[in-house]
């Protein structure tokens, strides 16, 4: 296959990779995007160490796993990046990012910087999405009010944030930085930033 414009089409979407501070507000704007756009949408359901929240289930929200299972499928080869954050491991299987490309949808990563590093470092090719809080404060705000996290882990997550907010200034890391503020005008930036490539998928389901 020599035409480029053949090979494009061929290649399917682009991915998206969602990425920011923890409290942000990743997964209530995928949520949102996955709701509208059923059937054009597939999220890359990751690996986790980390327990189960109330309603999160397994297979849907995460894998979740042992550290014992996690490093061996790693050394097995079968991630495509891995990281650890806040006291547990997480990671992208290849199975998971295939499963959603095998169906000619866009895959949705939600991953942290160190997940973003590695993924620029791969043949993936995604839209690289930033979501930021207004401010640390609001951030701080936002992670009490879900109940969610020990003392603890709110600290790790609180701290991580800070420098997630810092790298995420660098020049040509992300194509779009998203400072989710009002939800719905958040929503409308993310929309906007994956336009054509909603507009791919609908285009190859119509022939
Ligand atoms: N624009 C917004 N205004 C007010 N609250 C918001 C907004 N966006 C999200 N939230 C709330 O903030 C909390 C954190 O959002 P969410 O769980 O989506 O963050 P996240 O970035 O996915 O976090 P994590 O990385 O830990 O999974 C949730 O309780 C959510 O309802
Ligand atoms: N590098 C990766 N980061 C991931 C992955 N799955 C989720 N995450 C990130 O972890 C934190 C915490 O998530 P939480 O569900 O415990 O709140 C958040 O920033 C996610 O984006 C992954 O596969 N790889």
């Amino acid at each position: 296959m020599r035409d480029p414009a053949k090979q494009k089409a061929m290649a399917g979407p682009r991915p998206v990779v969602m990425s920011g501070p923890s409290g942000a507000g990743k997964s209530t704007l995928l949520k949102k995007l996955l709701t509208e756009f059923e059937g054009v949408f597939g999220f890359s359901v990751s690996h986790t160490t980390r327990s189960p929240r109330p309603g999160e289930e397994e297979g849907k929200d995460y894998h979740y796993v042992s550290r014992e299972v996690m490093k061996a499928a790693i050394a097995n080869g079968e991630f495509i990046e891995n990281a650890e954050f806040s006291g547990n491991m997480y990671g992208t299987s290849k199975a998971a990012v295939q499963a959603v490309q095998a169906k000619n949808l866009i895959c949705i990563l939600d991953i942290d910087m160190q997940g973003v590093k590695n993924i620029k470092r791969t043949d993936l090719n995604p839209i690289y999405v930033s979501i930021q809080p207004p401010s640390m404060e609001i951030l701080e705000k936002r992670l009490r009010d879900r109940k969610t996290e020990s003392e603890e882990s709110l600290q790790k997550r609180l701290h991580a944030a800070k420098v997630d907010m810092e790298i995420s200034k660098e020049p040509g890391l992300f194509d779009v930085v998203i400072t989710n503020d009002d939800l719905d005008v958040a929503y409308g930036k993310l929309k906007h930033a994956v336009l054509e490539e909603i507009q791919k998928v609908r285009d190859a389901h119509k022939s």
